[in-house]
């Protein structure tokens, strides 16, 4: 069986007053593809920031990433536990990429500065393969325009960008088509997993619309709460 991308088991968090998320399994194969579904408060946004090493589990049995560049998988739990969080801020710094709801692009910087952004923090300054992105998702003439200069559709392309200017292994999206019309989101969605797919990375979507991560082949992970124990819990393989 190849190595697992990402291998999450008995990961647990809890939040606020009462709330607890339980990682059962969670196993993503590289290139893998997976919709995180579920209502509201359920925990999906909590879900993607534990994968996303941007909070810290209270326990986990198993919590590793094995990225194709790595000689063998790295055991985050232990990282986390033994609080060594430069490593984990450098694991995902170089393989994570975001795209959010609303881009979350800097307002200050122009949509090329705002792409580049990912790899500068890896200490690339080489455009790698930004211009051929910007060709790819039809922005190419926009790239000197600052993100309040173009349409929210163009943002979100330009985030999708940014997502993938450093080729990460695994690209997280947060509802990346929630502030779009259907058009501006049906084509959104086309572009994200096209590039993502031509790129070799994984994908995993946080999204309200089970029919639009169905439409495009998502296979779907489900957070289910149970209001009474105040306890939501996910699992998926691939
Ligand atoms: N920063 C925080 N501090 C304390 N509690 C939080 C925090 N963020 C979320 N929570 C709580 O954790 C639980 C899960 O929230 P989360 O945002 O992960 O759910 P969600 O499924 O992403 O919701 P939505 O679909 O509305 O974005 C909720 O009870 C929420 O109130």
């Amino acid at each position: 069986m190849t190595e697992a991308l990402l291998d999450l088991e008995g990961v647990e968090r809890r939040r606020g007053d009462g709330f607890r998320l339980v990682i059962d399994r969670f196993r993503l194969a590289p290139g893998g593809r997976v919709a995180i579904v579920g209502p509201s408060g359920s925990g999906k946004s909590t879900f993607l920031d534990l994968i996303a090493m941007t909070l810290r589990p209270d326990s986990a049995e198993r919590m590793t990433i094995c990225p194709g560049d790595a000689a063998e998988a790295v055991d985050v739990a232990r990282l986390w536990r033994e609080k060594r969080r430069s490593q984990v801020r450098d694991i995902r710094a170089r393989h994570f990429g975001y795209v959010l709801q609303t881009g979350g692009l800097a307002p200050f910087l122009s949509l090329r500065e705002n792409a580049m952004l990912s790899r500068r923090l890896l200490g690339r300054d080489d455009p790698g393969p930004v211009p051929e992105l910007f060709r790819r998702l039809g922005i190419e003439n926009l790239g000197r325009r600052k993100p309040r200069r173009v349409s929210i559709g163009e943002r979100q392309r330009a985030a999708v960008i940014r997502a993938l200017a450093h080729e990460p292994a695994i690209v997280l999206a947060d509802e990346p088509t929630a502030s779009l019309d259907q058009t501006n989101a049906l084509d959104v969605m086309t572009l994200l997993t096209r590039t993502v797919g031509s790129q070799g990375a994984a994908l995993i979507l946080v999204t309200h619309d089970r029919a639009l991560a169905e439409g495009f082949g998502l296979p779907l992970a489900e957070c289910r709460h149970d209001p009474a124990t105040r306890t939501s819990t996910i699992g998926f393989e691939s």
